[in-house]
């Protein structure tokens, strides 16, 4: 059985799209779930619709792998429950945003096979009980475990009967960097400024801090060895998701419209802890992060 912790957007997406009676969730230890299937109607790329039931998982026991769908700041958390529980040689997959929060699992159950995922393919959910595929993109798993790496080729093929493309990356974390500074160079302006994320390229609060922001992106990246971009490569990159993404609401914006905890922690704000670390100065993050964190409840 795959387990999946963490049943929203994307957790129910992977959950569809697995073959059917392989796949269960994880209920929250807290909570009772109520009925012996979570349903929900998901709605595919190509805009068909099916109704699912999908049941929660019955005994740890039963579990071949693991992926783990909750955001970065729950993750710890919702782990440490099931770890004590689950064999101690069954894949765990983190397909969280950002980083921080995948090393401090692999550093927390070293003994584990632990691996990373990276994914550009979007859901969300309009509604509780409705699933969006919305985009359509590639996944890219890797170790971060020594454990986890005779595990990558058997996860790369469970994951890939979903019809997704999905790749063995053996260097996950400059994968996870090429994402995290996407994110960082869109979302927190998106939250702040509140708009779609097209709509930032052409705003004075993102003209004037752009450059500033990849200068210490890639200051960091130097010194942390991951690959040599300059600023201008960075800035590059950001703006051209920005443009493929232009009508889309970033997942931060979306966090801040529905009062959620947002992911600062582990985008802009690892960069300001990472920053600290290695003694370089981050003053573009330090601000973005003050910045969104005034906008969040929490
Ligand atoms: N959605 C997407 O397209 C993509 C998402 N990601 C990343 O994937 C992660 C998940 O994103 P997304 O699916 O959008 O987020 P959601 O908020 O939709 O889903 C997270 C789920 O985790 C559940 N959860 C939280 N704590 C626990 C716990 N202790 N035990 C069990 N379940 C728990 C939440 O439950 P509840 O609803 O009750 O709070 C929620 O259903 C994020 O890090 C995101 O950045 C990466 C690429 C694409
Ligand atoms: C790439 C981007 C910015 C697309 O909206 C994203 O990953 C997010 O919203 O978190």
């Amino acid at each position: 059985m795959i387990g999946i912790l963490g049943a929203g957007s994307l957790g129910r997406l992977w959950a569809a799209l697995l073959p059917q009676g392989q796949v269960a969730f994880l209920p929250r230890p807290d909570a009772d779930p109520g009925a012996a299937t979570l349903s929900y109607t998901f709605e595919s790329i190509r805009g068909s619709h099916r109704t699912l039931a999908l049941p929660w998982l019955q005994s740890p026991d039963d579990l071949s792998l693991l992926l783990v769908t909750t955001k970065a700041g729950d993750t710890l958390n919702a782990l440490q429950h099931w770890l004590a529980r689950i064999p101690a040689s069954v894949p765990i997959v983190l397909f969280q945003n950002g980083l921080g929060s995948q090393q401090a699992v692999a550093n927390a159950w070293p003994e584990h096979p632990i691996l990373a995922a990276s994914t550009t393919e979007g859901a969300n959910r309009p509604e509780p009980n409705r699933v969006v595929h919305a985009g359509t993109g590639e996944t890219w798993v890797g170790p971060l475990t020594p454990a986890a790496r005779p595990k990558l080729a058997g996860v790369v093929s469970q994951l890939a009967t979903t019809g997704l493309v999905v790749h063995a990356e053996d260097q996950i974390l400059p994968r996870l960097w090429q994402k995290l500074v996407v994110n960082a160079g869109i979302n927190p302006f998106t939250a702040i400024l509140d708009c779609p994320n097209g709509d930032i390229l052409a705003n004075d609060f993102f003209l004037s801090h752009i450059n500033p922001l990849c200068n210490e992106i890639a200051g960091l990246m130097a010194a942390e060895g991951i690959g040599n971009p300059t600023p201008e490569e960075l800035r590059q990159r950001i703006e051209t998701v920005a443009r493929n993404t232009a009508r889309n609401t970033s997942s931060m914006r979306g966090d801040i419209l529905n009062g959620r905890r947002t992911e600062i922690d582990f985008i802009n704000g690892y960069l300001v802890q990472l920053g600290e670390r290695l003694d370089i100065p981050t003053p573009v993050n330090q601000l973005l992060t003050d910045r969104v964190k005034q906008l969040s409840p929490h």
